[in-house]
């Protein structure tokens, strides 16, 4: 819907109505359309202001009908309406122009933003692109390198940078929709045809063919087989070389290309799930809209290691006081070092004054007595951490929470050797801390609502996807990569090599291939975890080590590249070659095929040929699968959870909405008949056994995703 009033005697001032974003939906583009329409007709009028009811201008175009039919009157001649008119129309621009929102605001004449407002192009984000001229209008605008960055990107800009662009004409601290007023009343009887973009020519580089090349270099690297990006750049292509009505045939066409895409419509699902995720409920009826959260104004954060640096970082970011801890006096001083670059580093990029001020760095834990919650991420040892819970327990106030960054271990354990279980919640954060954005929120069976509301809400705070899981071994995330590199490993010995599987799977998407990250992340992580799951130890022939253990196969390749001292970056080598110790450049090391072809010898394997398709299917496959074992056993609520965890955790391509929508997209049937057919060849895999969800559901004729929650039977679900 659209209100229309008439202010100053000449000003008519159209309030685009549709919370919570004034999305452009088929009500509102009717309501736009019929009032500039009257605003236009009537002669009492001189000029138009256009502006956001609860001080948003407009999200874009409703993603939520993107799914329907197409009704009510399109975008782009109801903006052609505007731009055409006799009378200057001027845009308030308040708190967001994002998208369809941004391609309306170009089809005015002028723009005023207030000073906290973002504008930006998404449409690539969401798979598309801006397709109500956006790609033509833009350019005639900014030039081409700066409409190619924005519209290939989706970044959002603040108001002063577009100003500098030239995107807006105002930016004022005030009433944005006021200064609009002021500014109609000013330019009416101006003349407009100046101000008409699609009028204008589009300003070209130097070097144009230099320019789209580079871009398209960038955004193929970027992308990894994203179609979007891609035709974002032959859009913008196109205003720099055809004429405007041209271009915008061109923008039309590519964006069909996209609008009915697989792509297209995994993004949008990535879109909506990470709003989902937030929405999280438990077992006893407890849910995010009726469980209040605690506030939180100061932190303790003990151990100051890769993960306590980062977190701290995030706590001191969204302006909350920490108190960090260590226990010796050499690791508390590289730990500050640490912080404070981090610190001084970000505070540089934004400009801005560091807070160092909002932490304070101590060796005693008596100093935590006042926080209201701390964050204990210390080394991934049971014993140690429940060491650790026990004195806080002593030491901190009573109703301070403890939460746990560990990446696997049984939280309700921890909350036992506590005065108080409802209080502990797992807070498992990703590598680096500060920079991904997931936040695996482990509710303990002890965990009150009011405790997971608070590690929720905080994780909202600190920039971070918070996602709610059952405590079970390695929560969600890492319970299902646990499978998905026994695959790779299995792979491995059965004739492929690391480059190719990583291949396979960088082709399929993933920002780096399976064992890229092993030897990012260091291979003696996995190799403690284990020993400690007693899969590894003195009863393990060390010439001839069993690929049995615990009743099922198992691959003792990375035990036998640690026992070599092959580590990954951290030692220079592990599945690929490295120029030094740190070094990031993976290089194919012959040593390392000579090294699976004797282990094969060894174990009497004879290599076979493995395709990429094999690669992909039993990787992904067996994520989907234990995803389906993971909603059965209760520890996620629905297949959205399980996808953000993989998409904001574990690289898994946006592209492809996360394991279970693209199971979901390949087909349950097909899902099933492939793992059924793998696992026939491998029936001591259990693993690649299809679960019972995913046959419950394939007998029910493959339910779309939303009703999939009807056939999961889990008993003791823990969310
Ligand atoms: C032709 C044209 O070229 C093309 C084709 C297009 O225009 S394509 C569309 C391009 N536009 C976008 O890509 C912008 C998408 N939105 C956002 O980036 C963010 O929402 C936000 C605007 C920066 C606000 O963030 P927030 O953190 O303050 O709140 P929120 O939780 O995110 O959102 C609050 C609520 O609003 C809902 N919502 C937000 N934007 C929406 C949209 N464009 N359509 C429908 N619903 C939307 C969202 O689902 C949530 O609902 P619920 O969960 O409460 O039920």
């Amino acid at each position: 819907m659209a209100q229309y009033a008439r202010t100053k005697g000449s000003i008519a001032l159209i309030t685009l109505t549709n919370p919570p974003v004034n999305a452009l939906s088929a009500a509102v583009r009717k309501g736009i359309t019929e009032a500039v329409a009257r605003a236009f007709k009537d002669t009492r009028v001189k000029a138009v202001v256009l502006c956001g009811e609860n001080g948003k201008f407009c999200g874009g175009a409703d993603i939520r009908e993107f799914a329907k039919a197409m009704s009510g009157p399109p975008l782009v001649p109801m903006i052609h309406a505007i731009e055409a008119g006799e009378k200057p129309v001027v845009a308030a621009i308040e708190e967001m122009a994002l998208g369809g929102g941004l391609e309306l605001a170009l089809g005015c004449h002028y723009r005023v933003a207030h000073a906290k407002a973002r504008l930006g192009l998404p449409e690539v984000t969401l798979g598309l692109l801006p397709a109500a001229g956006g790609t033509q209008r833009l350019p005639r605008l900014t030039g081409i390198p700066a409409a190619l960055d924005l519209i290939t990107t989706g970044r959002h800009i603040s108001a002063q940078e577009a100003l500098k662009l030239g995107i807006v004409d105002r930016v004022t601290e005030g009433n944005a929709v006021e200064a609009a007023v002021e500014l109609a009343l000013s330019v009416v009887g101006r003349p407009l045809a100046p101000r008409r973009l699609s009028n204008h020519a589009t300003p070209l580089p130097a070097d144009l063919d230099g320019v789209f090349e580079e871009v398209l270099v960038q955004v193929k690297r970027r992308a990894r087989g994203a179609m979007a990006p891609v035709a974002c750049a032959k859009a913008v292509r196109a205003a720099a070389e055809l004429p405007y009505s041209r271009g915008l045939e061109c923008e039309r066409e590519l964006m069909n290309t996209l609008f009915t895409s697989g792509q297209a419509r995994a993004l949008q699902y990535c879109f909506f799930a990470q709003r989902a995720a937030g929405k999280w409920s438990l077992p006893n009826g407890a849910r995010w809209d009726n469980s209040r959260p605690r506030a939180v104004h100061t932190a303790g954060v003990i151990g100051l290691g890769t993960m306590g640096r980062g977190i701290a970082v995030c706590l001191v970011k969204a302006g909350i006081s920490v108190v960090a801890v260590e226990t010796e006096e050499k690791q508390l001083d590289s730990g500050r070092r640490a912080v404070r670059g981090m610190l001084e580093r970000d505070a540089k990029r934004r400009g801005v004054t560091a807070p160092l001020h909002m932490i304070t760095f101590t060796l005693s834990m008596q100093q935590l007595r006042d926080v209201d919650l701390v964050i204990e991420a210390v080394f991934e040892d049971m014993a140690l951490k429940k060491s650790v819970f026990a004195e806080l327990s002593r030491v901190c106030r009573p109703n301070a929470l403890l939460c746990t960054n560990t990446s696997g271990l049984d939280v309700d354990e921890l909350a036992s050797v506590t005065d108080r279980p409802p209080l502990v919640v797992g807070m498992h954060f990703f590598a680096p801390a500060h920079v991904m954005k997931l936040l695996e929120v482990i509710c303990g069976p002890r965990s009150s609502p009011e405790t997971v509301a608070t590690a929720m809400t905080l994780g909202k705070r600190l920039g971070k996807v918070s996602v709610a899981v059952g405590n079970c071994p390695g929560f969600v995330g890492n319970r299902m990569l646990k499978l998905y590199l026994d695959q790779a490993h299995f792979l491995l010995e059965e004739g492929a090599s690391p480059e190719q599987v990583d291949q396979a799977l960088e082709e399929f998407g993933f920002a780096l291939g399976i064992f890229k990250v092993a030897d990012l992340s260091g291979l003696d992580i996995g190799w403690r975890v284990r020993k400690a799951a007693g899969l590894i130890g003195p009863d393990v022939d060390p010439k001839f080590p069993s690929r049995h253990r615990q009743g099922r196969r198992y691959c003792p390749l990375p035990d036998l590249l640690c026992e070599q001292g092959r580590l990954g970056q951290k030692s220079g080598r592990g599945w690929y070659l490295y120029d030094s110790a740190g070094g990031k450049e993976a290089r194919p090391d012959p040593a390392i095929s000579s090294f699976l072809q004797e282990y094969r010898l060894r174990y009497g394997i004879s290599a076979r040929r493995i395709t990429e398709q094999e690669v992909v299917e039993r990787c992904v496959f067996v994520l989907a699968n234990e995803g389906f074992r993971i909603l059965e056993d209760g520890m996620a609520a629905a297949p959205e959870d399980i996808d953000m965890v993989y998409v904001f955790g574990y690289g898994w391509p946006r592209h492809r909405g996360g394991p279970m929508f693209h199971a979901a997209q390949v087909g349950l049937a097909t899902v099933l008949q492939r793992l059924e057919f793998y696992h026939r060849q491998n029936p001591d895999i259990p693993h690649l056994q299809p679960s019972t969800l995913l046959r419950r559901l394939v007998g029910a004729r493959s339910p779309p995703m939303q009703q999939w929650k009807q056939h999961i039977r889990s008993i003791n679900s823990q969310l």
